[in-house]
This record gives C-alpha cells, sequence and structure tokens, in this order.
C-alpha cells in the first residue's frame, strides 16, 4: 500500500522528508544503538540529501549504503558512491559509517557472496529507505527491461544481485526487493509531472515485473510514503 504526501514546493519536500528521516534514525538509534538507512542515486535526491547532511545525530552510529549503484570507478560521475559522498557525507554526517555494495573490480559472484554475508550482519534491514522512480517505473536498479527482473522480484532472492538493465548504462548492483521490503520505513521520492504520471500508470496496473515500483506500492502490509512535489 502506499500513502501520498504531496508538498507546494521541492525545498518543502526536502526539509519534510529529512525532518522524518532524521527522527526515525535518532530514535532506532536510541532502541538499538544503531541505525542504517538505504539511498538511491540520481537527480531527484540532491537537496534531501544536503539538508539531512546538516542534521543534528548520532551519525557514528548510523550506517549509510546505497539501494543500488552503477557498477563504475567510485570516482566517475555516474557514482552513486560519488553522489552521495558529495551531497549527504559532508557536515554532520561526515561522522557516518558508509557500507559500500561497490567493491572491487569485477562483479563476481565471489565478490557478490562477500557483499551479501557483510551487508546481512552490517545494514539489513534498513531503518529507512529512500527510493527513487524511473519514468519506466524501474526501482533502485530494478529494471523491468533486464533479464535479471524476475530473479530480482523473487522471494527467494539473496539480498544484493547483478543486474544488467538494456535500457540504461552500466552493469548493476542493487538490493533484491526480498530485502528492500523488510525495511522498517519505506519512501517514495519523487518529484515533477511527468513522475506523478508514472506513479498514476503504476497504481493503474498490478503487473509487477512490467514496473516494478509496483511491488512496493501494492505490498499488502508495507508502507510505501509518497512523497512528491511539482
Ligand atoms: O541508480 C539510480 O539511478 C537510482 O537508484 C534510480 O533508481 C533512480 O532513483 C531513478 O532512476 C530516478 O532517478 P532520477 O531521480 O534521476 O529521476
Amino acid at each position: 500500500m502506499h500513502q501520498l504526501h504531496e508538498f507546494n514546493s521541492r525545498e518543502l519536500l526536502d526539509n519534510q522528508l529529512a525532518d522524518k528521516v532524521a527522527n526515525i534514525l535518532e530514535t532506532a538509534v536510541k532502541l538499538r544503538g544503531k541505525a542504517s538507512i538505504a539511498v538511491s542515486g540520481g537527480s531527484t535526491p540532491k537537496g534531501f540529501f544536503s539538508v539531512l547532511s546538516k542534521k543534528s545525530l548520532p551519525w557514528k552510529q548510523i550506517t549509510v549504503t546505497l539501494a543500488d549503484e552503477r557498477w563504475v570507478d567510485i570516482n566517475d560521475d555516474a557514482s552513486n558512491t560519488k553522489l552521495v559522498h558529495q551531497n549527504l557525507l559532508q557536515n554532520n554526517a561526515l561522522e557516518a559509517n558508509f557500507f559500500h555494495i561497490k567493491q572491487g573490480d569485477l562483479l563476481s559472484s565471489e565478490v557478490l557472496a562477500d557483499l551479501n554475508l557483510a551487508a546481512g550482519t552490517t545494514v539489513l534491514p534498513f531503518d529507512v529507505l529512500i527510493l527513487g522512480m524511473g519514468e519506466d517505473g524501474h526501482t533502485a536498479s530494478l529494471f523491468p527491461c533486464s533479464n535479471e527482473i524476475h530473479s530480482a522480484l523473487s522471494k527467494d532472492a539473496a539480498p544484493l544481485l547483478k543486474v544488467v538493465p538494456t535500457t540504461a548504462p552500466h552493469e548493476r548492483i542493487t538490493f533484491s526487493y526480498a530485502y528492500l521490503a523488510q525495511s522498517k520505513n519505506t519512501f517514495l521520492h519523487i518529484c515533477g509531472q511527468g513522475k506523478k504520471t508514472v506513479l498514476d500508470q503504476a497504481l493503474a496496473g498490478d503487473e509487477i515485473t512490467e514496473m516494478p515500483i509496483r511491488a512496493f506500492l501494492q505490498h499488502p502490509s508495507l508502507t510505501t510514503n509518497v512523497y512528491w512535489a511539482e
């Protein structure tokens, strides 16, 4: 299921989302001594990252990671790791821990096995998950165009898997739906009329391999908080 939150401006959305996420992370650290957040890449979240980075939080007890990553050098402009280091892991959030899902050169089965072991003991389940959405209804790197989409949406999937989209550049590594859906608080952050139209299309149908974001929107017990501004 989903809950739509509409904002009069992207700035107001960024501030409200950062407030909400900061409260969740602070509470989680108070309760468990640690917290984790998985964020998405792309152009939408930069303002949110900047506001969140300035929050006074126990960042040393918080681990940040990515819902997905392009398998490129972390100094490449296409790297989500670079995006997060330049926009979120700044200011107060400089003290946060970062769990790298881009490790090594080749995205081999051995690298995936090591990452899955580490993710299981370090960041899963996420206290906060921030998803984006593409015009094709992909989220994270759950791409409808990829040959891996069925396994990436399977309830038996491993935490992390390799995806090779055919309509977007770069090999990807992504957390699978099964593990993303275990997040305690899930937010879909989208902006612009075009993305609202895509959201409406996603809500109007039920084939999840056609629009993977539907798997989150339709989940019977997981509430996806959709934060949208024009
Ligand atoms: O690696 C990525 O690109 C993201 O994880 C991806 O899922 C992104 O969130 C959407 O493609 C939306 O991207 P925009 O915010 O740029 O529209």
